[in-house]
Order: C-alpha cells, then structure tokens, then sequence
C-alpha cells in the first residue's frame, strides 16, 4: 500500500508551493509520486470552477446564486471522482499521493458558509482517510497580501472575513481528526519545507 498526504490552509497559505517541494523531496528518494488537487481539473472541478469561484454571472442560476448546499454536493462530487479514479488505485499501486486540498476544505470552508459540520462530515464519508494532513496554518493579513496580485481571484479570496473564519474553522478541525498536523506558514518557504520533511519522517517513517 502506499502513502496518502494532504496539504490543507486557507487560500494563500503556500499549499501549492510545498505540495511541489515534497512532491519533489519524494521523487529524489525514488518514490513514484502522484500530486494532485482539489477541486480537481476533470469536469466536475470545471463545473465548481463555472458554478462557484467565479463569483460572477455562471454562478446564477435561474436569477439566483446557488445554494451552500449545492455547492458541497458538487466539491463532494467531485471528491467521490476524485477518489475513484485516482486517489484509490494510486495509494492501492503503492504510490504516494499529495494532494492539494480535500475533504478538511470542505469542512472548513462550507462550514464557514453556515452549513452545518456533521451534515458535512456524513457527507464526505467515502473519502479514504489520508496518513497525514498538514495543516498550513497563516493570519489571513498575511494571506491575503500573498494573493493580492493575483489576476483572477476567487469569490472567498476577496472576503477576508469568511477566510478569518475558516482559519478557525482548520484550527477546531485539527483537534478532531488525529491525522491533522500543524505547520506555522509564516516561516519561510524552505523552514516550513523542513518542518514538513520532519513531520512525514517522524509520523510515517517514525524516524
Ligand atoms: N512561505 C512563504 N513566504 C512568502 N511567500 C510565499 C510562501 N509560500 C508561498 N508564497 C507565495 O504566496 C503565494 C501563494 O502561494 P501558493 O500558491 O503556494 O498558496 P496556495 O495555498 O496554494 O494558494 P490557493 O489556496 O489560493 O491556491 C505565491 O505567490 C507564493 O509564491
Ligand atoms: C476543495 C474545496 C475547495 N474550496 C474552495 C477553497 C478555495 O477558495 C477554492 C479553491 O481554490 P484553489 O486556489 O484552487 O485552492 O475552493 C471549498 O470551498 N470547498 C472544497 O471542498
């Protein structure tokens, strides 16, 4: 079997950036690597992409925006893809997974919507349960002058407070689920690649 790890944060955090450097850090020791993300580029992450981080006109349906509801079916519809067809059969290849968000985002960020946490957890039961999470954890100040030059920003980017809520939102999440780890994300980009390396060492290899 192989080895399934998620980096989780809120929008800006560095998740892309370390997901590549441990990606990298697994490759030179000869490990076959998958990374990927979520919401996925399939169809159902196109979808999510049209439907509800545009934030504009695509997001209307029928005069309305669509429900916080709708929103969580299809991020979980595009997990339970996600899952099957990629996430599976890699770690069942004995492969490692990184990926880029996953179910932790939906917890966080649909619950800052006002959804209710259990609804949501019920909803995401399929989702194999990773090794280990690690949480990148930053002060939204911080994040949100990371992404601030960023042409296309999603509807969240924008909202400093929901994102304020998310954070804690990750932070209450981490004291649930035993596989969530956190890392200070206001170190530097090599400082917080170590604490990674340190942590995958220690909690999978028990080094
Ligand atoms: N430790 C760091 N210190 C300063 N800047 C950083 C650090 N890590 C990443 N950055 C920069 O911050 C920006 C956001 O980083 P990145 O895309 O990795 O974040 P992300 O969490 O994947 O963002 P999103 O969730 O919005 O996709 C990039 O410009 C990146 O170069
Ligand atoms: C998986 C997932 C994502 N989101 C939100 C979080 C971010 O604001 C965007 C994705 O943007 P990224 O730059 O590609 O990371 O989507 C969410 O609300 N729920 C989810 O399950």
């Amino acid at each position: 079997m192989g080895t399934f790890i998620v980096i989780e944060g809120i929008d800006g955090a560095g998740k892309s950036t370390q997901a590549r450097l441990l990606a990298k850090w697994f490759e030179e020791r000869g490990y076959d690597v998958v990374l990927t993300k979520e919401p996925t580029d399939t169809a159902f992450g196109k979808l999510i992409r049209k439907l509800v981080l545009t934030g504009g006109r695509e997001g209307i349906i029928d005069g309305a925006r669509i429900s916080h509801e709708a929103e969580a079916l299809l991020f979980a519809a595009d997990r339970a893809e996600h899952v099957a067809k990629l996430i599976k059969p890699s770690i069942e290849a004995g492969k490692v997974v990184i990926s880029d968000r996953y179910f932790y985002s939906s917890l966080a960020y649909q619950w800052a919507r006002g959804l209710d946490l259990e609804w949501l957890i019920d909803l995401n039961r399929f989702a194999v349960r990773p090794d280990l999470v690690i949480l990148l954890d930053l002060p939204v100040k911080e994040s949100m002058k990371r992404i601030n030059g960023r042409s296309i920003k999603t509807e969240f980017d924008k909202i400093a407070e929901l994102q304020k809520k998310v954070r804690e939102n990750y932070l209450k999440l981490a004291e649930r689920f035993p596989e969530m780890r956190i890392v200070n994300a206001l170190a530097s980009v090599e400082d917080i690649h170590n604490d990674i390396v340190a942590l995958v060492e220690h909690e999978l290899f028990k080094k």
